[in-house]
């Protein structure tokens, strides 16, 4: 399990750590493993040059002692003192080793010859304008120097955070740098999990200072494969079909037949001991041709779902349309005392009637952020800049579990903490891909998981068959087509039991 936190628990954590320690300790530790990880990342670390984007606190601090570091090591070391003040004893220190520190030009910094001379030429650039100490969005001109990293052609090393992510959330709330690398002490934030945050940091490498006994419960964690493949589903010598678990799926129209047929594919390259769909006359023909083994039945949205057998777990939604009728079923649906999963024109139609989601059975929901937006009455912009915030509300303010889709996806519930899926691919963004998703999760929970263990497993057994879609054997990347997805279930699966 990756376990990530808020500043204010990394903080609480330093500070009792810090109490039983000699000043400075842990800035020399998390220096020392900044100074290693820009050593790795540049090709030789003598004669190269280093550039430091120095703030006023000890993020600031870090970086100057890793640059006097790199500084003994025979690097070219610039910083550039964004604020009046830096840290005394890492300025002397990079000083003594033979670096150089200089304050800001008048006027703005990138108009300023020489500092734009330097972001040019720099082989790396660490950022160390601020840490978890940063609140909202990065002013000026620290805000200029952020923008400044973004064009440079070297290695942008990010110092415990991106400066202007907020470290706690992964929102930005205006410039924020993109880095390359983040070298981040202590423990994961959890901002570097979650966009937008997250894909401002590039690849994520932790620093241990020793903070680990002094750490809460995290609040955000993200299972390891070997953690998934530890919860999946597998038959044994007792199992049969029913108990393997019988997933219903209610979806699909007149008008929308193929979230019918992807929803379908998901639950039975998943695993499913049984498929039974239930839908309009054009859906059920088309799923039938596609998928054999699904048990099929046609039904009116007046009948309801008593009549199309008993299973552990249903679906609901996946283009079903959005008219009385689909409500209708969603009512039926979501009045059975067996976990329900409601996707897409489901969750539409719920969101006419949200009380529907108040079951004693358990309830996922698998929006993406439009359809939450309209469930929480925001807009979707919003619920993308803020994920973490609104998949807790939704979960806290329902009574559900929450699958949040999109670039990072985040699955919340009460009592528990977020998980965050890593696995995805930003190829899986095509229609259709959600279907899938909801006919895997719909095979895990009637298979018996939990809502919450059921929605983390689909997220990153999807998000691993969506890569291998997208890069296949050869290596490279091409686009992939929703069904793709589900055919490469299997192959994810397997590589994720055995390891590999
Ligand atoms: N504690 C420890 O044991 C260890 C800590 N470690 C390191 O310390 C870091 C935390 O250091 P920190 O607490 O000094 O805060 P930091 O991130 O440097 O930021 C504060 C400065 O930023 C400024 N500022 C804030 N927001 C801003 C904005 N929007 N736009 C512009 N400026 C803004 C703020 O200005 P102010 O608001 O006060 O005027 C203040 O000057 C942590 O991330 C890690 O790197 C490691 O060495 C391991 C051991
Ligand atoms: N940028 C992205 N990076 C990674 N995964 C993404 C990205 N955008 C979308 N996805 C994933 O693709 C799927 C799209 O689902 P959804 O929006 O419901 O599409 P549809 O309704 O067409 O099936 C989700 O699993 C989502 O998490
Ligand atoms: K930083």
């Amino acid at each position: 399990m990756l376990n990530a936190y808020t500043s204010d628990e990394i903080r609480a954590a330093e500070r009792k750590l810090m109490a039983r320690l000699p000043e400075g300790t842990l800035m020399g530790r998390a220096a020392a493993g900044l100074a290693v990880a820009c050593a790795r990342a540049l090709p030789r670390v003598y004669g190269a040059r280093v550039l430091l984007l120095v703030g006023a606190g000890d993020n600031g601090g870090d970086t100057l002692y890793a640059g006097a570091l790199l500084a003994r090591r025979g690097a070219r070391v610039d910083a550039v003192l964004a604020a009046p003040r830096a840290h005394a004893g890492g300025l002397a220190a990079l000083r003594r080793a033979g670096g150089r520190a200089a304050g800001l030009p008048d006027g703005p910094p990138d108009a300023d010859p020489r500092l734009t001379g330097l972001v040019r030429r720099a082989d790396l650039i660490m950022d160390g304008l601020v840490g978890i100490g940063g609140s909202g969005a990065l002013r000026e001109p620290y805000a200029a120097l952020a923008r400044l990293a973004g064009g440079a052609p070297g290695v942008v090393v990010a110092v415990d955070v991106p400066s202007g992510v907020d470290a706690s959330t992964g929102e930005i709330a205006g410039e924020a740098v993109r880095a390359h690398l983040t070298v981040t002490f202590g423990a994961v934030k959890a901002g570097l999990l979650v966009d937008p945050g997250a894909s401002r940091a590039g690849t994520l490498l932790p620093v241990d200072i020793g903070l680990g006994p002094d750490l809460p419960e995290p609040g955000v964690v993200a299972l390891t494969g070997a953690e998934v493949a530890g919860l999946l589903p597998r038959p044994g010598a007792e199992s049969d079909k029913y108990r393997r678990g019988v997933v219903g799926v209610v979806a699909g129209s007149d008008r929308f037949t193929g979230a019918a047929v992807l929803a379908v594919g998901g639950a039975v390259r998943a695993g499913a001991g049984l498929v039974r769909f239930a839908g309009a006359a054009d859906p059920v023909r088309q799923v039938r041709a596609r998928w054999p083994e699904a048990v099929t039945k046609i039904i009116a949205p007046e009948e309801g779902v008593a009549e199309v057998g008993r299973v552990q777990a249903w679906v609901l939604g996946p283009g079903m349309g959005t008219g009385d009728g689909a409500l209708e079923l969603a009512r039926a649906v979501l009045a059975t005392d067996v976990p329900v999963l409601v996707d897409a024109d489901g969750l539409t139609v719920t969101a006419r009637e949200p009380g529907l989601l108040r079951r004693r059975a358990p309830t996922l929901i698998t929006p993406h952020a439009g359809e939450l937006g309209r469930l929480l009455d925001v807009p979707a912009g919003d619920v993308e800049a803020r994920r973490l915030h609104h998949a807790r509300r939704a979960a806290a303010e329902f009574g559900v579990t929450v699958l949040l889709k999109g670039s990072t996806t985040v699955v919340a519930e009460e009592g528990g903490p977020v998980r965050v899926n890593r696995t995805g691919t930003p190829w899986l963004a095509t229609g259709g891909t959600g279907d899938v998703l909801a006919g895997i999760a719909g095979a895990y929970l009637a298979a018996g998981l939990a809502c919450a263990d059921a929605a983390a497993c689909a997220a990153h057994v999807h998000g691993l068959a969506g890569r291998a879609a997208a890069t296949g054997p050869e290596g490279g990347e091409a686009p992939i087509a929703a069904m793709d997805v589900a055919e490469r279930l299997p192959a994810a699966v397997r590589a994720l039991t055995s390891g590999s």
